[in-house]
Formats: C-alpha cells, sequence, structure tokens
C-alpha cells in the first residue's frame, strides 16, 4: 500500500502536552465511565503519542491478569488519539493486536502510539504496549488502519442528545471539532 508521510497539523498540541479527554464518557479516556480504563495521554514528538493506564481488578480476564479485548480497547484509544496529531476526525476500520507478555493486575501500562502513513482517508498507524514504564517489557504491540470521516459520522449515528450536551469548547475550536484536544 503506497503511503505519504503523515503530517503534524501547525496546531497540534506542542511535544508533552497533556491530551484533554475527548468525551467524558468515553470508555478509554473519559472520567464519568466507572470501569473505563481512564487512559491519559501525552503528546508525542511527530505524530506520534505517549499514553498510559492501571490496569486493574475491574479489567481482569483470568485471575490477576488483564483481560485482551480490554488491553486491545486501550490501544484502540491511544492509536485514535494519535489522529489528534492529525486534527483529523477518525474511526477505527481495523485494529490487530499481537500480546506477548500477560500484563498483571497493578501494571501502569505505557502505551506509545504512531502514524506511520496516510493513503487518502486511510491512516495507517501502530503501537507498543510496555510494562510500568518507557524501558519495561514490551508485552503487546498493534497496528490499525483509521478512516477519516466527516462530523457527520458522529452526528448521524450517534445519540443526539449526548452530542447536544457537549459544550461548544469540549465539541469544536476553531470552527472545527476538536478531536482531543
Ligand atoms: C457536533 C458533533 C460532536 C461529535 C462529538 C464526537 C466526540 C468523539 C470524538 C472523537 C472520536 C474518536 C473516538 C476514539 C475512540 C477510538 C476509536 C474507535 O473506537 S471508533 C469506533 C469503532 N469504529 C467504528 O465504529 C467504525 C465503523 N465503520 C464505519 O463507520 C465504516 O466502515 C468506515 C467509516 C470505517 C468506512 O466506511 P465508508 O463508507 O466511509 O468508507 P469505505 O469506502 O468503506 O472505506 C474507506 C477506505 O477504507 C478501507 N477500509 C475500511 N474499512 C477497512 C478495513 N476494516 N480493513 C481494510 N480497509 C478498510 C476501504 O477499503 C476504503 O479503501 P479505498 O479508499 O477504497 O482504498
Amino acid at each position: 500500500m503506497e503511503t505519504e508521510p503523515p503530517v503534524r497539523h501547525p496546531d497540534a498540541p506542542a511535544p508533552g502536552t497533556k491530551l484533554g479527554q475527548h468525551y467524558s464518557r468515553c470508555f478509554g479516556c473519559g472520567d464519568e465511565q466507572p470501569g473505563g480504563l481512564r487512559l491519559s495521554a501525552t503528546a508525542g514528538e511527530g505524530v506520534s503519542l505517549v499514553a498510559e493506564f492501571e490496569v486493574t481488578e475491574a479489567h481482569e480476564g483470568a485471575p490477576g491478569l488483564a483481560h485482551g479485548g480490554l488491553l486491545a480497547c486501550a490501544f484502540d484509544e491511544a492509536l485514535g488519539g494519535a489522529n489528534a496529531m492529525l486534527r483529523l476526525p477518525a474511526v477505527t476500520g481495523h485494529l490487530q493486536t499481537d500480546f506477548r507478555r500477560p500484563v498483571p493486575v497493578g501494571t501502569r501500562l505505557h502505551i506509545t502510539a504512531q502514524v506511520d502513513g496516510v493513503a487518502g482517508r486511510k491512516i495507517y498507524s501502530s503501537a507498543a504496549g510496555r510494562l510500568n514504564g518507557p524501558d519495561g517489557q514490551l508485552a503487546l504491540h498493534a497496528r490499525a488502519l483509521f478512516v477519516i470521516v466527516d462530523v457527520s459520522h458522529f452526528t448521524t449515528h450517534g445519540n443526539r442528545e449526548q452530542i447536544a450536551k457537549l459544550s461548544w469548547d469540549q465539541a469544536a475550536r476553531d470552527e472545527q471539532l476538536d478531536f482531543n484536544p
């Protein structure tokens, strides 16, 4: 697949900037979603970000170990967040996750996610997850395809009442929807 290198948007948050939640009820990053992952993300260099979350008992699959689907969710969130550096609304079309090491409850999972290339509406991304910090053991690797969508994707298919409750500051900036942040 021929891709163009991703171009960091001039208004993308500077590297090191903590990214806000894009939606308070988001299972990945929202603080009003009980049992959610509460992933916190920081803008990285280029078109990338760094994200972390604490694996708790709410995330168990086997006793004392994280559920694989929840770990995939964390990657979906982190990879989706990396699109904020392009400042383009996009949704996950395809997500594949390699589980290389078990992730125990109590781990702080450290995720680096980056956009690798863009082809028309298609955004190709990858991410790695390490145990308890940037130099920790590699536990997961993921690749994803995101598809750039119009805002009407959310207004047509989403819940209009919940969308209407979003404040303008949260929903838009510079006459564009503000996707994280
Ligand atoms: C006032 C408004 C306020 C709004 C507030 C919003 C707040 C929220 C803020 C920010 C959101 C960020 C949220 C982050 C959360 C993490 C991300 C998620 O979990 S997203 C949820 C999971 N994903 C879905 O639900 C997608 C469901 N799928 C679809 O809707 C469609 O299939 C879609 C949009 C992905 C594509 O549909 P098409 O009809 O637009 O386009 P086609 O032509 O089918 O695909 C375009 C290209 O992509 C390829 N493609 C699509 N899916 C593919 C796949 N699975 N594998 C390979 N290629 C695929 C196609 O082959 C095509 O390629 P060729 O242009 O022909 O080269």
